[in-house]
């Protein structure tokens, strides 16, 4: 069996990650926590939005339609609202600066709805809701993103894959974390397994011709994604009117670039000015017994008896359970190979020590 991934340390990916950024002029708290988001990720098992995106950040930064220093300002405020413009920095600062604000103002008010304009892209949309976790309250987060899904009946990409995360506390630590694409996808599954060299399954995107396929170089290059749920006759168009869910407490809301008016996906000629939604509500001001409830709603899931062998049935956030805790105990995440690979040649463009894997093969 040949050995394809290898077994990295979170602290290395993370100082890997911000050297690269501070080699392209990047403030270092703004690299942290970029590095921070980027390893959550592939902790999480979305390599997708990890080590897999770095690149993403250092071109941005490099073509300067990304800003390397700043701060989020407040445009427009009231007890439980806010209006923010990310001064185009990066995603992560922004979402730090409202994630923060909207839970400051549930702990007042019970709820606090903050949105953005001029941001970028922020990686795993979890990482913002789950912040929420730490207070006992329940977060949500959603963005908008460069157009590249293909709306039921339509063929050109008019919507991004808008994230969807709702975070919500039981009891002991335990969560309900659903993180989703509105598309069958996120498309950084697609580009990993490009980058892998392997084809996608059906029913994950099109071709130019709105066609199935499961080229993942036809979906990256003029084809599009497809809504969850798939095709019209298999419920396609519920994730499309969540997809317009998003833009409507993103871009609509906030007044940021919308659906096709954003940038296509990967140009750096011109600014994202992406619009992201972060919601906090404090379960103080609803009925009591919130975090028995949940912990109830979550176990009768749980405990409930399989349709198959070995197939346990899971809550939203317990496959990103099952990926974590392993890497918590083997202390290292496990990458693939290409990744890494991809990885060091940008790294040695920016003059950075690369990462080594070598010595820590796995199969
Ligand atoms: N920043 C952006 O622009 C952007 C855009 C799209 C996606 N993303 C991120 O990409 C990541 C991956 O998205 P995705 O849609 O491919 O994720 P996914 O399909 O792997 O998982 C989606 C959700 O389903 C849950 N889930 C999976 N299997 C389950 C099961 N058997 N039972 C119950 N729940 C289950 C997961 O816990 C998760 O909450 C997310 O973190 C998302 O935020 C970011
Ligand atoms: O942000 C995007 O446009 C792409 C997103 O990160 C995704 O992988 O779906």
């Amino acid at each position: 069996m040949s050995l394809t991934r290898c077994l990295l340390v979170q602290t290395e990916i993370k100082e890997f990650i911000k050297q690269c950024m501070l080699a392209v002029g990047t403030k270092a708290s703004h690299a942290s926590s970029l590095a921070d988001v980027l390893v959550e990720g592939d902790l999480r098992g979305h390599y997708s939005h990890g080590l897999n995106r770095m690149d993403l950040y250092v071109k941005e930064i490099q073509a300067g339609i990304c800003a390397k220093e700043g701060k989020p300002v407040v445009e427009k405020e009231s007890v439980a609202t806010a209006l923010v413009n990310g001064n185009n920095l990066l995603g992560p600062v922004v979402g730090n600066f409202c994630m923060s604000l909207a839970l400051k103002k549930a702990q007042d008010v019970g709820i606090g709805w903050v949105v953005a304009n001029g941001s970028n892209h922020y990686g795993i949309a979890g990482y913002y809701s789950m912040q929420a976790l730490k207070k006992n309250m329940i977060g949500m987060c959603y963005t908008n993103t460069s157009p590249l899904v293909v709306p039921t009946r339509g063929k050109e990409c008019t919507l991004g894959t808008n994230p969807i995360s709702v975070a919500a506390p039981a009891k002991d630590g335990d969560s309900f974390e659903l993180d989703m694409a509105t598309s069958a996808v996120a498309l950084g599954k697609v580009e990993l397994q490009a980058r892998n060299g392997r084809s996608i399954p059906e029913g994950w995107g099109c071709d130019a011709n709105g066609l199935p396929s499961s080229d993942p170089k036809a979906v990256l290059s003029g084809g599009g994604l497809v809504p969850v749920g798939g095709s019209e006759t298999t419920g396609g168009y519920k994730g499309y009117g969540l997809a317009l869910m998003v833009e409507v407490f993103c871009g609509i809301l906030a007044g940021s670039h919308y659906s096709k008016y954003i940038r296509t996906w990967r140009m750096t000629n011109c600014r994202a000015n992406l619009g992201q939604c972060f919601v906090a509500l404090n379960p103080e001001f609803f009925a009591d017994g919130f975090n028995d409830r949940m912990s109830d709603l979550l176990s009768l899931h749980r405990n409930l008896e399989p349709a198959g062998p070995n197939m346990p049935v899971m809550v939203p956030g317990d496959p990103e359970r099952r990926h974590n805790q392993p890497c918590h105990e083997l202390n290292g995440i496990p990458y693939s190979l290409s990744v890494v690979k991809h990885m060091n040649e940008v790294a040695s463009t920016l003059g950075v020590t690369p990462l080594l894997p070598t010595n820590r093969l796995i199969q």
